[in-house]
């Protein structure tokens, strides 16, 4: 054996001594972690006065604390960094202390400050690191090492980072990059480059915008950010909870497993169209309807639907009360309304303005036909309340001045085609046809904002569920008093003596019979609307609409947002076609832009064929630059279009032959999904398609819209010409397409290729 052979052989036992010693720590903690929660559980069963309360406390901490220890077992540890001075540290996902020897730090937490060097020096820049070594494990043994020596007078021995300043831990991260994707998304704590670093540790204040094309890792460091947050400001995010908006269903799931495994759970995960409370936004529409609600004009659109039902009728309304007729004139009517809408109130609750009005006016009435002379104000008091419980009072109440929920309000406009033409003079017939439903149609993704919307113009008159809360309040409180009495009662006790209303009064006592809520911050903020964060990040932040934003700023009101996304890839008509135009109405010129340029997805080949399709955009942007080639050059091949589907069949298996234990994505025009699809399924029964494909299937069929986001080993792109003619934003889809894959790269097309697709390599049919 080689010299140094055996200096690798020494290291890695070496390596696996400490990292078995850390593996012991981590069962000691989970041990102790399962002890605490056996011994909560006992002691509670003894029942003391506020052992509900505090049993639920701490039964909590303690399974998040066994939840975070499960989810960081795999890759314990990751690193180590020797530096100049002689001492050396190991990095991992979670910090690890020798509690008997003065906390010493035995694994030090990759998020806390001191860890940047691991993912910061660099051989020009070393930071004071003589030696980074990356640490692989599998199943709590070491497999492999990688060292660089960043300053190589300390060891020429060593071996440079081959790109000087450039890519932190090259081999690990090329062999990262090469490996096969499983359909979820790995964490890549042990790769993060420079320039993702520091984004991840951006200040929490403010709202930084991350600008970088596709593969550049955006998803990636948009969750480490949320975990390095969460760790740095553990107290205030703890409490106030994380935001992860990303753009659907498959996508969450794809992510979803990574934020667990850098320990976090503090973090809410959404589409837009989940951000409503109490309705699932499973209908679909037209991609014109979608944009037509996301635009701003929409709030007015709202607005005049609101004002709409606040009109008074042109009829009289007659009211019959004691058998008697009154009558209420058109300008009693309009007299009613106006004082509501002076008010300046929101919808419901400037209601009981309009209610007094309302009863004011036919007390008026009663006591004109009675005589007022008759009359004092004990009496007119008595009619009113008469009046207002008189059915066709409140009747008439609910045609002046109805109480409106969100979800009413914009079902009755989208399915009355007068209340619809009232309310948007803007559009056009066509365009409100687009928007016409059936009143009990499912919710869509672009109703959400509108419904958030809604809700902050009408308001919730909450008075008389406060005051309910209020009284049971006041009952827990007697209640309490009553106990403390009771305890209290021994009037011949020595003065001296404390008693139970010296240490607690009867308040104390009853918040102790409250509830506590256990759930976490997340929990808690999925079912509450007026729920805001600290802090917000959004993926693929390019699609949201300008109402969608509406509804997300109010969630962050200390504007503390992370946005990450590719203006050259926005998809949605109602999208953005510059970060400013998004920002500027709620933070001016005041967010900080930062830009991801090295693509870690798509080889060069296939990334100068993209840069073609995003030269043609107007967004003037560079093309990321790919950190490796892939040898496989990207082809095309023309089929007939009656040959479409079997020829798709046939390069489906070719291609799975091709790339073994990997995964094939194929994406076609929207309208060619379910032909295609089945044409694949004949071949590949396990094949997945539909609304949200499950992405572990080794061949996925999709759209370029639920293309988004994702990637795979090698990918078939159908009828490019298509997908650029399906859409006003058809090249942004296609450049997203092309971008997909992390190998191979082919075309099938019946049209001409579109010209920006000239590069690819023309294969004859087979
Ligand atoms: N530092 C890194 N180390 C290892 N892998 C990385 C690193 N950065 C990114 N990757 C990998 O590169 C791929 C692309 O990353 P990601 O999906 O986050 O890119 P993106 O910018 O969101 O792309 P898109 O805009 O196309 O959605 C992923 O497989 C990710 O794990």
């Amino acid at each position: 054996m080689s010299t140094d052979e055996d200096l690798r052989t020494v290291e890695l036992a070496r390596e696996q001594e400490h990292v078995s010693m850390l593996y012991g720590r981590l069962d000691a903690l989970r041990a102790r972690a399962k002890t605490g929660l056996a011994k909560t559980l006992r002691e509670s069963a003894g029942g003391s006065l506020s052992a509900g309360t505090e049993r639920d406390v701490s039964a909590a901490h303690f399974n998040r604390q066994l939840a975070q220890y499960s989810a960081v077992e795999a890759g314990l540890c990751f690193g180590r960094l020797d530096y100049d001075n002689g001492e050396a540290r190991h990095i991992g996902l979670i910090g690890i202390f020798d509690e008997d020897n003065e906390y010493e730090p035995l694994l030090m937490d990759w998020r806390a400050p001191a860890a940047r060097p691991f993912y910061l020096a660099t051989g020009a820049n070393p930071l004071d690191v003589h030696r980074r070594r990356h640490i692989k494990t599998r199943m709590r043994k070491v497999v492999d090492i990688d060292d660089e020596v960043l300053d190589i007078t300390a060891d020429n021995k060593g071996r440079q980072s081959r790109h000087g300043d450039g890519l932190t831990g090259e081999t690990v991260l090329l062999a990262a990059l090469n490996a096969s994707r499983t359909g979820r998304m790995k964490d890549i704590v042990q790769t993060i480059q420079g320039e993702q670093d520091r984004i991840i540790r951006a200040d929490l204040s403010g709202v930084l915008v991350v600008q970088g094309g596709p593969g550049t890792g955006k998803t990636a460091v948009a969750l480490h950010r949320a975990a390095y947050l969460l760790y740095t400001h553990r107290d205030m995010l703890t409490r106030r909870g994380v935001l992860i908006v990303g753009p659907n269903q498959t996508f969450l799931h794809y992510i979803g497993e990574v934020l667990p495994s850098l320990g976090e759970t503090s973090v809410l995960m959404a589409t837009m169209g989940e951000l409503y409370p109490g309705v699932t936004a499973t209908g679909q529409e037209s991609p014109e309807a979608a944009a037509i609600k996301g635009s701003l004009d929409f709030l007015g659109v709202l607005k005049a639907a609101v004002k709409d039902r606040q009109q008074p009728p042109e009829e009289p309304i007659e009211i019959l009360f004691e058998r008697q007729p009154l009558v209420l004139k058109p300008a009693d009517c309009r007299g009613i309304v106006s004082r509501g809408r002076r008010s300046r109130r929101l919808h419901n609750l400037a209601r009981p303005l309009v209610e007094r009005e309302l009863l004011e006016r036919l007390t008026s009435k009663v006591a004109g036909k009675l005589g007022r002379e008759f009359l004092d104000r004990g009496d007119l008091a008595d009619i009113r309340a008469e009046l207002r419980a008189e059915d066709e009072v409140r009747a008439a109440m609910d045609q002046l001045w109805p109480v409106l929920t969100p979800e009413q309000l914009l079902r009755d406009l989208f399915s009355d085609p007068d209340r619809l033409e009232r309310a948007t003079p803007h559009l056009s017939e066509a365009e409100r046809k687009l928007l016409l439903r059936e009143p009990d149609a499912p919710w869509t993704p672009a109703d959400v904002p509108l419904l958030d919307e809604a809700m902050e113009l009408l308001g919730v008159d909450d008075r008389a569920e406060k005051a309910r809360e209020r009284k049971r309040q006041e009952q827990r409180r007697a209640y309490a008093q009553g106990v403390l009495d009771i305890l209290d009662l021994d009037d011949d006790a020595d003065p001296e003596m404390l008693m139970a209303y010296n240490l607690i009064s009867a308040e104390q006592l009853a918040d102790r019979y409250d509830e506590v809520d256990t759930r976490t911050a997340a929990e808690r903020a999925a079912t509450d609307r007026t729920w805001t964060f600290g802090h917000i990040i959004v993926d693929e932040a390019q699609e949201l609409s300008p109402m969608a934003w509406r509804l997300l700023m109010r969630r962050s009101p200390s504007r503390s947002m992370t946005l990450v996304g590719d203006i050259a890839q926005t998809g949605d008509l109602a999208g953005a076609n510059s970060w400013q135009d998004v920002l500027g109405p709620y933070v001016a010129e005041r967010w900080k832009l930062t830009q991801l340029t090295v693509n870690y997805r798509t080889p060069r080949e296939i990334m100068d064929i993209a840069a073609e399709v995003l030269a043609e955009l107007p967004a003037g942007l560079t093309p990321p630059s790919s950190v490796r080639d892939s040898g496989h050059a990207p082809w095309s091949r023309r089929v007939d279009r009656g040959e479409l589907a079997k020829q798709l069949a046939d390069t489906v298996l070719r291609e799975l032959a091709e790339i073994g234990e990997g995964r094939l994505g194929v994406i076609v025009p929207a309208a060619g999904l379910a032909e295609l699809g089945e044409a694949v399924l004949e071949v590949v029964p396990g094949a997945a398609l539909g609304e949200s494909p499950e992405l572990e299937n080794q061949v996925v069929l999709m759209s370029t819209r639920q293309a988004k986001g994702l990637e795979f080993d090698g990918v078939l792109v159908v009828d490019p010409a298509e997908i650029l003619a399906e859409s006003p934003r058809g090249a942004n889809d296609l450049y997203v397409a092309l971008t997909r894959a992390t190998q191979r790269l082919g075309v099938l097309h019946t049209a001409p290729l579109p010209p920006a697709l000239r590069g690819l390599t023309q294969v004859e049919a087979s």
